[in-house]
Formats: structure tokens, sequence, C-alpha cells
């Protein structure tokens, strides 16, 4: 039987949602099994499945049938991308909610197909049920969506135009009133067939750029983290630190820098194994962090040697050395009862003016220096003409 031109079309949507299926499906496999991937993978098939049924129109005996399960094979397929996507951003996504609106709609469906026949309705249920849950995406998208913006908001505007467009099919079909007239008819394909398979594509390119891109954020991320601790490394810090120097300077805010290293590590590793000097250096990162403010900046930037870049003076320093040393003593790190003790030395140097971070980092270092010198368990501010005096002795 020759194929006219509309299912010559729906047999090209079969193939591409099968492509799409496919890619996400390997988005999936290979770029760390993200869950939204396998979730919208199983969207652009129930879309093959979807324009396949299109194609079978004239197979089915009962078209009522025919009608019920493409349409709510549509709407499962919308709610399953818009869930992709709700799962992508770490919003809650109830199933009971899912199948309770997918209940519904088929219901909706049943209803004005058999009970209560009203083409209007029944024609304009899926694409109106489509707009929302398109709209909802671009809104999920623009307003909780991480770096980068750009993926994101390309996404949200894709979104966007295909819930319009979704929305204008919709309204046209609610204007069919008992029986739809031949200009309404033309007008409903023409939205149908011409634009809903373009942002159809749109979206599913939209969905390959976003894995694409999360992977690369990630990729990124995992280049400047530290993956023991979850801090910074060397790198990372050296990076955010530039652009807090950067910010300070334009703000003439001040900044101080802390470098602390652990006292006598590697006694630590001897006595208690590298698995335990680990967890210490695990314990004093999140110690250490917990006392920052979200706009300081913590790294490892060594094996046993942290940094912090604090926004304020040698005060605030202090203060932030003084309670992590206070928590350091009394709460301690234990390993089958027996205490792991750790402390550590502090150099502390009070931002100059200096164009560069390396700069600070190396007055702080030579603070450091002359703590480890002095007995170690120690904090030594860096002064000014560089030379470094001894500001508090522990105990
Ligand atoms: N468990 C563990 N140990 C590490 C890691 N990175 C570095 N180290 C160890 O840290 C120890 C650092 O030793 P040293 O440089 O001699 O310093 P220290 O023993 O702390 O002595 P001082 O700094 O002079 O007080 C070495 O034994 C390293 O093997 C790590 O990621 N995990």
């Amino acid at each position: 039987m020759p194929l006219n031109s509309i299912q010559a079309l729906q047999l090209t949507l079969v193939v591409i949602s099968l492509l799409f299926a496919g890619a996400c499906f390997l988005g999936w496999r290979l770029f760390g099994r993200p869950k939204h991937a396998l979730i919208w993978s199983v969207a652009f098939l129930l879309a093959a499945l979807q324009y396949g049924l299109n194609l079978l129109r004239d197979e089915v005996p009962v078209y009522e049938a025919w009608w019920i399960a493409v349409n709510s094979l549509s709407c499962l397929l919308v709610m399953t991308a818009a869930a992709g996507h709700r799962v992508r951003l770490k919003l809650p996504t109830p199933l009971s909610m899912g199948v309770l609106v997918f209940a519904g709609l088929s219901a909706a469906q049943v209803v004005f197909t058999v009970l209560v026949p009203r083409i209007d309705i029944r024609v304009a249920l899926a694409p109106g049920f489509a707009c929302i849950a398109f709209m909802h995406v671009a809104w999920v998208l623009y307003r909780y969506g991480p770096e980068p913006r750009l993926a994101q908001q390309v996404a949200a505007g894709v979104h966007l135009l295909f819930g319009l467009a979704q929305g204008l099919a919709a309204g046209i079909a609610l204007q069919f009133g008992l029986e739809p007239s031949q200009g309404q008819r033309d007008a409903y394909n023409l939205v149908n067939f011409a634009l809903m398979p373009t942002f159809f594509v749109a979206m599913g390119i939209t969905a390959i750029f976003l894995l694409g891109t999360d992977l690369a954020t990630r990729l990124r991320q995992l280049a400047v983290t530290d993956s023991l601790t979850d801090l910074s490394n060397r790198r990372g810090f050296m990076q955010a630190s530039a652009r807090l120097l950067a910010q300070a300077q334009r703000r003439h805010q001040a900044l101080t820098l802390v470098i602390a290293d652990l006292d006598f590590f590697k006694r630590i590793n001897d006595r208690f194994g590298h698995a335990v000097g680990d967890h210490a250096l695990v314990h004093f990162s999140t110690t250490l962090a917990s006392g920052l403010r979200g706009e300081d900046v913590a790294g490892r930037i060594g094996g046993e040697e942290f940094a912090v870049l604090l926004r304020g003076d040698v005060s605030d320093a202090r203060r932030v050395v003084a309670r992590l040393r206070e928590i350091l003593v009394q709460q301690p790190m234990s390993v089958a009862e027996e205490v792991v003790p750790l402390s550590a030395s502090f150099g502390i140097a009070e931002w100059q003016g200096e164009a560069q971070i390396e700069a600070l980092l190396i007055r702080a270092d030579r603070a450091l220096y002359e703590a480890k010198a002095a007995g170690r368990d120690t904090v030594v501010l860096a002064s000014p003409g560089e030379a470094a005096g001894a500001m508090a002795a522990a105990s």
C-alpha cells in the first residue's frame, strides 16, 4: 500500500524517535548512568510507539479504541519526558502523582470519545496537557537549572515554543464545536504536522545537548575537586581564589589567606594505617569547611596541606583557626576507641593588594614554615614586611 505524505512523515518520526531513544540510552550508558537519560530514552521509545500507532490507524477496526490508545500514549510520553527533566534537576517526582494524572487523562479520553462524544474536547485534551507540561518544563529549566546557563536557556526556550505550539493546537481544536470546518481541520493539521514535528526534533536535540553539557560540567568539576575530601584541589583552589581576588579588588574588600598543614601526619599513617590517615584528612577538611561562609574558598592544596581564602581581615581568620583548633581538641577522631591525635600548624597572610594569589601563598607558606619550626600546633601571622612573627602558640 503506498504511503501518503502524512504517513511518510509519521514513519520518519518513528525513525527519528528511535534515534533519539538510542542516543539517550547511549548517554545513559556512557555518561555515568544519569537516571534522566534513561527516562528520556523511554519517552522517545513511547514517541516511536505513538507515531507507529498513528500509521496503523486504518488497520485498527475500532476507531475509538485506536484514538484513546494514541492519545493516552501521547500524554504518557509527555509526562515521561517532563519527569526526566524534574529528575535531572533533582526536583521531587512522585510516581503516584504521575499515575493519577495519567489515569485522569485516559478516563477523560474515554468519556469524551465514547460516553459523551465531543470532538473538540477529545482532540484538545492531549495537546492541552502537553502545553501545560512543556510550559512547566520550560519554567523549571529556567528557574532551577544548574550551570551551564546557555544549555538550560536553549532547552527552556525550545520547551516554551513547543508548549505554545501545543496550546495553539488545543485552542484550534476547542473551536471545532460539534464538527470542524475544513478551514479548522487545515489549521489544526498545519500545527500538528508542521510545527509539532519541528519542535519534537528540537526537543530531542536539546535533550542530547543537555546530556553532553552536563557531562562536560561534571568533568570540569572533577578536574578541580579533590576526590578524598570533596574540597577543591590545588588547581580548583587557585582558580576560585583568583576569582575572589579579582572581586575583592573591584570592591575594595579585605581578604586573608590561611594555610594549614597537619602535624606529624606521617606518624598517623604509620601507626594507624593509610585508611585512618585518609579518614583524618576528611575529618580535618569537614571541620575546616563547616566553619566557613559561602563566599570563602577552601581547598586541599597538597597531601596534608589545606588553604582557605577568607573574605575578611586577620581577626576573622584567627576566629576560624581558633574554632577549628578547639574542635580538633574537644572532638578528636578515634579509631577502635583509641584517640587519633590531630593537630595542625597554620600560616596566615593578609592580602595587601597583590595582583596574584601566588604572591599571597608564598607569604602564608613562609609563616607556616615558621609555625612548623616553632614546634607545630601553632599559628603564625606573616608580617606585612614578609617577615613572620609568632602569633600564638598552643599548649
Ligand atoms: N593517608 C594519606 N596520607 C597521605 C596522603 N597524602 C599525603 N599523605 C602522607 O602525608 C605524609 C606527610 O609527611 P611529611 O611531609 O613528612 O609531614 P608530616 O609527617 O605531617 O610532618 P610535618 O608536616 O613536618 O609535621 C606522608 O607520609 C604522605 O604519605 C593521603 O591522601 N592520604
